[in-house]
């Protein structure tokens, strides 16, 4: 998957500057209001001409100043899903996700209304009028529709923003389910960090209309100063792990990591299942002996590998086994343990934060 942009738009006193290029499945454009997020997704979607600049996806070139190319916007084959759905409210269910393929030719019609229907459970709601759904019902119908438009980009606007947290965490699986399938690349705009940290495999940070930072996104989550203007108790790193067993009798979960085995309370998830796991750099702590009765359930060993400092706080860098965890500490508690790059230490894991199932451990201190 590729998607290559690099354009430049005025609106008003507003430019946007953006290039940046991704392989992520799930590209999330990331930034404060009047960053030029949605401008942006205008301009990749068709419905903003930039004055110069080039867009390609999967190789398929959709804009090019220079060569004087612009796919007009119908031809780009791009689904939306906006933060209210947008469905038709005289339509059923039903016939709002047909709507969906009314303008691709039929031989690119690949997509079944069945297949998208089981995708994101929405059986029961077939014969239903817009009106008696649930927000997060709503929005699994308008990425219905998308999907059986058969796009080549399926672009989000900050889909889940008008929900509460049960409806979001309702929406979530569907939208990993999608990115995983692997089937249609995905530009996600959000303002949450949480969002970016389950969903992305991608980052683009967007400041001012400029792009201040871009790539992998456990690369970027791990970069506190990027988010420094969301408040600095969302900076930490990333990890992937899978459900390696439930402990019925303690009601935990235990997840295997590269680094070794996390244990959380228990999450409502199938042995086998894989999941994201966020390390909030303010959660972890640094030991160098490896701790002996601490509560805490989550110890890792590592080594140090940067120290960031910024103010009063250093953000310490330590590669456990492949996955680099970030503990923000004090200056003076980096001053007195010596910590240094390639000092061997202990990872200690205050909390891991899940977005929709949240889960945390109990604090080293609590008995
Ligand atoms: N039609 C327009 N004419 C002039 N300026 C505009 C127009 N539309 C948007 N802007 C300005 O462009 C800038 C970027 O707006 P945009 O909606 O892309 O930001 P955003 O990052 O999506 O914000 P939000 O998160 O609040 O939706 C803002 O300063 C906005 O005021």
């Amino acid at each position: 998957m590729s998607l290559d942009v690099d354009v430049r738009h005025q609106q008003g006193g507003f430019t946007l500057q953006a290039k940046f290029q991704s392989d992520g499945r799930l590209t999330a454009l990331f930034g404060r209001s009047g960053a030029g997020k949605s401008t942006l997704i205008n301009v990749i979607g068709g419905l903003i001409h930039p004055v110069r600049g080039r867009i390609v996806v999967n190789g398929r070139i959709l804009f090019d100043s220079t060569q004087r190319i612009s796919i007009p916007r119908h031809r780009r084959r791009i689904g939306c899903v906006f933060q209210e759905g947008r469905l038709f409210p005289h339509l059923n269910v039903r016939q709002n996700l047909l709507f969906g393929r009314w303008f691709t030719p039929i031989a690119r019609r690949v997509t079944r209304l069945d297949d998208v229907v089981s995708l994101l459970g929405i059986e029961q709601l077939l014969g239903r009028r817009p009106v008696t759904l649930s927000g997060g019902e709503k929005q699994r119908v308008a990425i219905g529709r998308a999907l059986l438009a058969d796009p080549e980009l399926l672009l989000m606007d900050e889909p889940l923003a008008s929900l509460d947290d049960e409806r979001k965490a309702e929406i979530y699986p569907y939208i990993e389910r999608l990115r995983d399938d692997g089937h249609v690349p995905i530009v996600f705009v959000t303002h949450s960090v949480a969002e970016i940290a389950r969903l992305a495999t991608s980052i683009v940070v967007l400041t001012d209309g400029q792009v201040t930072a871009s790539g992998p996104a456990a690369d970027i989550l791990r970069n506190s100063s990027l988010f420094s203007q969301f408040g600095p108790a969302e900076a930490g790193a990333v990890i992937d792990a899978h459900v390696l067993a439930q402990d019925d009798e303690f009601s935990l979960t235990v997840l295997q990591a590269k680094s070794g085995t996390l244990t959380v309370p228990r999450l409502a998830r199938t042995i086998g299942a894989s999941l994201r796991l966020r390390l909030r750099a303010r959660d972890v702590m640094v030991s160098l002996e490896k701790p002996q009765a601490l509560s805490a359930l989550n110890v890792l060993p590592g080594h140090i590998v940067a120290l960031e400092t910024s103010g009063a706080s250093v953000d310490v860098t330590i590669d456990c086994a492949g996955d680099l965890v970030v503990a923000r500490l004090t200056r003076k508690s980096v001053h007195d343990l010596g910590l240094r790059p390639g000092l061997a230490v202990h990872a200690i894991i205050k909390g891991v934060a899940f977005e929709g199932d949240a889960a945390a451990v109990p604090p080293a201190s609590s008995p």
